[in-house]
């Protein structure tokens, strides 16, 4: 009869054994995936970015542009948008165009993909990164606010999507989603953001799927972002979040990167991401715990 009792043969099994694989399996998934990229894979690319006129959207730009891709960039601002285009023009851009216009009006949409079918001749890459504004504090009740962020984060992300399938399909491209670690776990102070990031896993997710099933060859990448140094996240959270941001520019390429290796999912930092979500099913409230102990509520701006 063993002299222990029963958990610690478990308890030691686990450390011993399944603990030390599943790091193995991490680390193989983590660096298999990231040693393959080569900037040559993007030369001649036509890649949509959504959200370009700033933030990651302005840097993935700059680096698609240095791999010599064709860019088209949209946002709202167009002064800021040609800006962005003459430094893409600068860096090496096979070609860079813009078109200005919000992603509420289904007139952009349209517009961006027609540009696409007839001055690129079709699209290889669409990276959804844009953003709506909203305020980082507690929920107002504001439903019209949540209503607003959804067709501008969420149901303006399904229509481009839907716009850009038939080229996408034609080249067997990629759709790369910009998320947050808000979108895979609940996070204070941005309750109608958190909910359109939510929204996006659950379509692409479930799309993903359906294109396995019926052989539709285009990837779709989530990305999983934490705190990111741009301009707006700082302006926002800064002072409230006890963790430092992570450099924008080298989040654009980390995107790009798991885009054109058709990762299913880009975490961003990795450790400060994909590590905390593996609590997430079995300790929630554990993660819950160490995710609000991240945050100084006292330091946010009087609504
Ligand atoms: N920064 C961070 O810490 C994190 C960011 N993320 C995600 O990364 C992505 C980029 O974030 P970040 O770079 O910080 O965002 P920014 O606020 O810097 O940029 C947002 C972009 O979206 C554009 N935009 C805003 N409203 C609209 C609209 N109605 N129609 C079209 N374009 C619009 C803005 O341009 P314009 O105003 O000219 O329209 C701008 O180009 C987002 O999806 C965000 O959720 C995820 C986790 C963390
Ligand atoms: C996911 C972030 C927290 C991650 C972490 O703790 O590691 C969020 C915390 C602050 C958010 C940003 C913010 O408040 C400013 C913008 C507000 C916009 O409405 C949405 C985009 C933001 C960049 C937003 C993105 C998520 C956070 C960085």
């Amino acid at each position: 009869l063993p002299s222990l009792p029963a958990p610690f043969p478990t308890m030691g099994l686990l450390q011993k054994i399944l603990i030390p694989v599943l790091g193995l399996v991490l680390a193989f998934c983590f660096y298999s995936s990231r040693e393959n990229f080569k900037p040559e894979m993007l030369r001649g690319k036509r890649v949509i970015v959504t959200g370009a006129s700033t933030g990651i959207g302005e840097q993935m730009a700059y680096h698609l542009a240095r791999m010599g891709a064709h860019v088209l960039v949209t946002a709202r601002t167009e002064a800021k948008l040609q800006q962005v285009v003459e430094r893409c023009r600068a860096l090496g851009a096979g070609s860079a165009r813009l078109v200005s216009g919000s992603m509420e009006d289904v007139a952009t949409t349209r517009q961006l993909v027609e540009v696409a079918e007839t001055e690129l001749g079709g699209l290889d890459m669409l990276i959804l990164n844009h953003v709506g504004k909203s305020y980082f504090n507690y929920f107002d009740g504001d439903v019209g606010h949540v209503q607003k962020l959804l067709n501008i984060n969420f149901l303006s992300y399904v229509a481009m999507t839907v716009s850009a399938l038939p080229m996408l399909k034609r080249s067997g491209g990629s759709i790369v989603v910009v998320s947050s670690m808000a979108g895979k776990v609940g996070f204070p102070f941005t309750v109608p953001y958190s909910a359109t990031k939510f929204a996006l896993d659950g379509f692409f997710s479930s799309l993903r799927q359906e294109f396995s099933i019926q052989s539709v060859n285009v990837s779709i990448t989530l990305c999983i972002l934490g705190f990111i140094d741009t301009e707006n996240a700082m302006r926002a959270a800064a002072d409230v979040l006890l963790t430092s941001p992570a450099p924008k520019e080298e989040c654009a390429l980390e995107i790009i990167k798991g885009g054109t290796l058709r990762q299913r999912e880009v975490y961003y930092r990795y450790a400060s991401t994909k590590l905390p979500l593996l609590l997430r099913d079995w300790a929630a409230e554990l993660l819950d715990l160490l995710v609000r102990q991240r945050y100084r509520p006292e330091r946010l701006r009087a609504a």
